[in-house]
């Protein structure tokens, strides 16, 4: 459900008329969208970052519970990229932009040059592929609505998490560090995929590219994502794959780790990130940090 239209689905605990258990309770605080905090604070599709301190100031006063804040207080908090950082997605995005161009008359691009266009969402990933293939680009919204009806008829067949991910996130989820996915990825796409990993409710907060008016590089994305989640940025590091996460997260004031296995354009030690990994598992050390 996305930000703009019917209420999400995870605010049906809020149509029941006895109060929710316990249970439900943690379950949903566990799962804020951005949608259920635009329904809660009335800050409408649109916002720009002149309003962060307006995002932080209603975050803080309606989201926050005495537990909650606690917790997130003595933790660090984790905002994570998600195609190439953690699940590597390109043979499915590959697979739609390459029926795609066929549909269009182009010829298929090799997932290699593909990797190279992921990162900035997927208008952007349409304009280089159509370029690549040497094609003029048609109108953006019927392209980016063709990719999408071929993206969402499997976004996760070939799409798999990157090792020592799982076990990652279920750690640092576990251990109570507030843990937040910032993508540039469609937001219906992005939930699919989490749900057919099985990583519902894994996240404290999920942010995907058309929940805001802007996307990263902008900062508010990953701080909106951030202020969900629970954290705050003198407690958090982000962690991403591409350019675009670097500008992202300096944006934010965050510091950054790059992840060496995903789709930077380029050397990735020209990202000049605060720290470059070539897994994940170095970030085990800090679950309960
Ligand atoms: O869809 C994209 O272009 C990239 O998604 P990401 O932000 O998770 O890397
Ligand atoms: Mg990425």
């Amino acid at each position: 459900m996305r930000l703009g239209s019917s209420p999400p689905v995870r605010a049906r605990h809020h149509r029941e008329s006895r109060p929710p258990q316990q249970s439900e309770i943690r379950h949903h605080r566990r799962n804020i969208q951005v949608s259920n905090y635009q329904a809660n604070t009335g800050i409408a599709q649109g916002v720009g970052t002149g309003e962060i301190p307006a995002v932080r100031a209603n975050i803080r006063s309606v989201r926050r519970t005495p537990n909650q804040s606690r917790r997130s207080a003595i933790r660090t908090a984790f905002v994570f990229d998600l195609d190439g950082t953690l699940i590597d997605s390109a043979p499915d995005i590959a697979d739609a932009a390459n029926r795609l161009l066929v549909e269009y008359g182009g010829t298929p691009q090799p997932i290699g040059k593909v990797m190279k266009m992921v990162g900035g969402g997927a208008p952007k990933l349409l304009e280089r592929a159509f370029a690549a293939a040497g094609l003029a680009m048609p109108p953006a919204e019927e392209v980016l609505a063709r990719f999408l009806e071929y993206y969402h008829t499997g976004p996760a067949m070939m799409t798999k998490p990157y090792p020592g991910v799982p076990h990652l996130l279920g750690a640092l989820h576990r251990a109570g560090n507030p843990i937040a996915l910032c993508t540039n990825k469609p937001g219906r796409a992005t939930d699919a995929i989490l749900t057919r990993l099985g990583w519902d409710g894994l996240f404290d907060a999920v942010v995907s590219g058309d929940d805001l008016s802007v996307k990263k590089p902008d900062p508010l994305p990953v701080l909106a994502a951030l202020f969900l989640a629970g954290g705050t940025p003198n407690r958090a590091v982000y962690v991403g794959d591409s350019h675009v996460d670097v500008q992202a997260a300096r944006n934010a004031g965050l510091p950054v780790m790059v992840l060496t296995h995903g789709y930077a354009h380029g050397p990735v030690s020209a990202l000049r990130a605060d720290a470059l990994a070539t897994t994940i598992r170095p970030l085990l050390r800090l679950a309960g940090s």
